[in-house]
């Protein structure tokens, strides 16, 4: 996988500004500020450089193996259980017990690393909130930087935020939310710090700047003597769980702090790691919260895995609902192994019976949001009758529905941890968890993948993450569904059988359709909006990767390219 060494990044204009003072072998390369620098001190800047040295050839072997499996997938292989560890997943044994201080995690918000969205979050009622530098982050220099300060000051308690346009003040309330990080997946560089001449792995940035500032804090005031607590992304096999597993037992040698006080809950969002998931929990199992279901992801992920596969061609984007039997096995089973091995079996973000939709309030129309809410209530009674032990709300108006949903069912407990057991799940087979969703493809399905993968693009190279599209949320995973899905449309010239007209998806409706959807959208957003942002960019990028000959791994690392600009050493000749 590149790392990102071959690509020349901008060189930002203007004078040099002060440097960063950096353990040998490293260099800064993101622009100078003197807060930024309180959080690339010299020792935590040599904290990451230890974990990069010591980790950067496993990740790299990893990232191998994802291509070996990739190529045979490509060449009709199916993933399934792994023959070779089938004594972990037959074998009697549990992960360490949930820390007290997250023992109750039936609702989780998450959001972004922004300085407003973290306060609200964190006084937003949830029992714990995801702050991410994932999916829902452009991971540009600023916002990790401002990211790493904000979550500082939020674990010291003293995070405030003034809005000028509405002269409103923020601050932490008494009773707050218990803070989980979600670093960036494996695959992704941080290409303004170089290690030793190349870009450091994004995640042991964010995980060991972040780690670094505030697990004595986060200690005394957050996790009761455990933590700090993360999310761990995108993981496609067990060795990749190992690493993070070493990398836990490395930081906590170093800390000083005994072996299990970090805990991380694993995203199944990929199509590999469903028969996995007993291979990571054990790996991490002094370390582990739990497994989620990232829902989305795991959709774009099945459609990646079956990119060659034309047999496998998934319907429209808003089909793929929890309905879907592939979808409700990886649940089920998902229950089912994390309550045996005694950890949290998190469920995902909102994800409707009909329709699927990470669905946010309405604000403008009182209607279709008490209709919005009553689905949200429906999916979150599915997910706590089902045993998940909480769930996600990507919005502080959906925590409401979801305790309507899971407080009266969950009795007394924190947890449904030793009480829905879901023994009937062990029989959940490969054949369960790969059938392929039913439903159609539209003309509307592809016009929809267009103009909100291009729009949502246009937001992230601008600075957004997460962005409200069409009364919904659409974040990293959401779009990757909709590129991956028109990519393996167009491979295929796939027919658009829902129309019944017999129309193909060919390179040329393709570009009409892109046409179209970018008069739409200059008409929604204004001509004013459409020429400043980045629509034009977006659309290049998004084509690319919809007509690109192979299906590009994630969308994102080909973006990002496009949002790094390094800033040259003072006395240092330009690059
Ligand atoms: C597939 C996955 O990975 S899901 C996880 C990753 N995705 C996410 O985390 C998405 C999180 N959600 C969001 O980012 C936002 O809700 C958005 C971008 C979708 C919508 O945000 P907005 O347009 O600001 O929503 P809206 O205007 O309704 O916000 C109203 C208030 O709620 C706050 N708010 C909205 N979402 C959140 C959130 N997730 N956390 C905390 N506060 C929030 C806003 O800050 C705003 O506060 P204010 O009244 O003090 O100004
Ligand atoms: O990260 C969550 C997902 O659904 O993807
Ligand atoms: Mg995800």
């Amino acid at each position: 996988m590149d790392l990102g060494t071959s690509y020349q990044y901008p060189v930002a204009p203007g004078p040099e500004a002060d440097g960063y003072e950096v353990p040998q072998g490293v260099d800064v390369r993101g622009r100078y500020d003197h807060e930024f620098a309180k959080i690339l001190s010299k020792d935590a800047l040599q904290f990451v450089a230890e974990l990069q040295r010591e980790f950067k050839s496993h990740v790299k072997y990893a990232m191998e193996c994802r291509k070996e499996a990739k190529a045979k997938y490509n060449s009709g292989a199916l993933p399934g259980f792994d023959p070779t560890t089938k004594k972990i997943r037959e074998g009697d044994w549990c992960c360490a017990a949930p820390p007290p201080a997250v023992a109750d995690r039936r609702v989780e918000i998450t959001g972004p690393v922004e300085r407003k969205m973290i306060i609200n979050a964190l006084n937003s009622g949830a029992k714990v909130f995801m702050a991410d530098f994932e999916d829902a982050l452009s991971p540009s220099w600023e916002n990790l930087m401002k990211g790493q300060v904000n979550l500082r000051d939020a674990v010291n308690g003293t995070i405030s935020f003034h809005e000028k346009a509405r002269n409103k003040d923020y601050k932490l309330n008494d009773q707050i939310a218990k803070l989980f990080v979600r670093p960036r997946g494996w695959h992704l560089p941080e290409a303004h710090i170089l290690i030793d001449g190349e870009p450091a792995t994004g995640c042991l940035v964010d995980f060991g700047l972040y780690f670094y500032h505030n697990f004595a804090n986060f200690r005394e005031k957050q996790g009761d003597g455990f933590g700090p607590f993360f999310y761990l992304p995108k993981i496609e096999h067990s060795r990749e769980a190992k690493i993070w597993n070493n990398v836990f037992e490395k930081a906590e040698k170093i800390a000083g702090i005994e072996n299990g006080s970090i805990r991380a809950t694993v995203l199944i969002e990929t199509l590999p790691a469903v028969f996995q998931m007993n291979e990571i929990l054990y790996e991490l199992r002094d370390h582990s919260a739990g497994l989620n279901c990232g829902r989305w992801d795991y959709i774009f992920s099945y459609i990646k895995t079956f990119q060659s596969h034309p047999d496998r061609l998934v319907p429209d984007r808003v089909q793929v609902g929890m309905s879907q039997h592939f979808m409700r096995s990886y649940s089920d089973l998902l229950i089912y192994t994390c309550h045996r091995r005694g950890v949290h079996a998190m469920g995902g973000m909102l994800f409707l019976f009909i329709e699927q939709a990470a669905q946010i309030p309405i604000r403008d129309n009182p209607q279709a949001n008490e209709k919005a809410m009553e689905l949200v209530k429906m999916d979150k009674l599915r997910e706590v009758k089902a045993g998940h032990d909480g769930t996600w709300a990507a919005h502080p108006g959906l925590i409401p529905p979801i305790l309507e949903a899971f407080n009266p069912n969950m009795g007394n407990a924190p947890n449904q941890i030793w009480s829905i057991t879901r023994p009937e799940a062990s029989s959940i087979s490969e054949e369960d968890l790969l059938q392929l969703p039913r439903g159609v493809r539209t003309m509307e399905g592809l016009r929809l993948n267009t103009r909100v993968g291009i729009q949502y693009l246009a937001a992230w190279l601008t600075g957004s993450g997460a962005v409200p599209l069409y009364n919904l949320m659409e974040d990293a995973a959401t779009a990757e569904i909709s590129r991956a899905q028109n990519w393996q449309w167009l491979k295929f010239r796939a027919e658009l059988d829902g129309d019944g007209l017999g129309v193909k998806v060919t390179p040329e409706l393709f570009a009409r359709v892109v046409e179209e959807e970018m008069d739409r959208i200059q008409k929604e957003v204004g001509s004013d909006k459409f020429k400043s942002e980045n629509y034009k960019e977006a659309c290049t990028i998004f084509t690319r990767q919809c007509t690109a000959t192979e299906l590009d791994d994630f969308l994102t690392l080909d973006a990002y390219n496009h949002i790094v600009i390094q800033h040259p050493k003072p006395g240092m000749p330009r690059l």
